[in-house]
């Protein structure tokens, strides 16, 4: 059985695969907080992964401690390199673009083959990055992430008060904390929109975490696509010859 990781600097987010399986058929799959990290063994099986494939954006603390939790795996580190599954990485030094960009590139193309594509990352900080029809990863944006946006103004005023990420129209609102979610609603999704049209996008895909409400405010004449993580999916698709049973976007 095949284990993906997907370690981000907020959650580690996980699933498990037959060997061959499709890209996106899971037979298990879940996500821990970093202080839940201890939690991940017994979500595991026993025995039978056989190998494992992780992108950690994390650290090597977190590197450390994942490995120790896969004994038995052959795991492989996902790096960013220049040209991987028909994808080509135009940053100009490849293996300083962050490996879960790279993997959400490749699972971008996995989803919209042909199409010039914007996939945004909602996560600790927003990625915004574009993909282009014939298989350039053209480069991106990264923005404080939504929780992250809108715990700095309660961080660095006196009068502003922490505000949990939720759903809301992006308008013009009447109390401090729907104006400070407002705000940071609006800017995360201009910043999609922005990218959108800069690339011409014909797709626009949109994951992570803070992608549940993010994703309501968009305003694309192209339509979006949510996919709960697509950084695993760009994972998975390097290593199974199977086709994604998932409709194209
Ligand atoms: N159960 C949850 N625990 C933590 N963050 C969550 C949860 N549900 C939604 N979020 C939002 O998702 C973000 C983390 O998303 P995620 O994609 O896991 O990030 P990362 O890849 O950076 O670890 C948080 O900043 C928060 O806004
Ligand atoms: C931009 C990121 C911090 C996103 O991390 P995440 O929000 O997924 O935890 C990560 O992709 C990263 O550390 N990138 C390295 C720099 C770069 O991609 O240019
Ligand atoms: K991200």
């Amino acid at each position: 059985m095949l284990l993906l990781i997907d370690a981000g600097n907020t959650r580690i987010k996980w699933a498990l695969a037959d060997e061959g399986a499709a890209p996106g058929a899971w037979v298990a799959s879940g996500a821990v907080t970093h202080a839940e990290l201890n939690h991940l063994p017994a979500a595991w099986p026993k025995q039978g992964i056989t190998r494992a494939l992780v992108s950690n954006v994390a650290g090597s603390k977190l590197h450390d401690q994942l490995r120790l939790m896969m004994p038995t795996a052959d795991v492989t580190w996902f790096a960013s390199k220049a040209q991987l599954a028909g994808l080509r990485n135009a940053y100009r030094n490849p293996s300083q673009l962050g490996c879960d960009r790279f993997a959400a590139a490749l699972g971008a193309r996995a989803l919209a083959p042909g199409q010039a594509v914007i996939v945004a990352t909602c996560g600790t900080a927003t990625t915004i990055d574009a993909v282009s029809a014939d298989g350039v990863f053209l480069g991106g944006m990264i923005l404080p992430g939504l929780g992250l946006m809108a715990s700095s103004l309660a961080h660095n005023t006196a009068q502003l008060p922490e505000v949990a990420p939720g759903l809301l129209p992006a308008g013009f609102a009447d109390n401090t904390a729907d104006a400070i979610l407002s705000g940071c609603l609006s800017a995360q999704a201009g910043a999609i929109e922005r990218a959108c049209a800069l690339h011409g996008a014909s797709a626009c895909i949109v994951s992570g975490g803070a992608a549940q409400y993010i994703a309501p405010v968009l305003r694309l004449s192209i339509g979006h696509r949510i996919v709960d993580n697509i950084v695993l999916i760009g994972l998975h698709s390097t290593v199974t010859s199977s086709p994604l049973q998932d409709s194209p976007c």
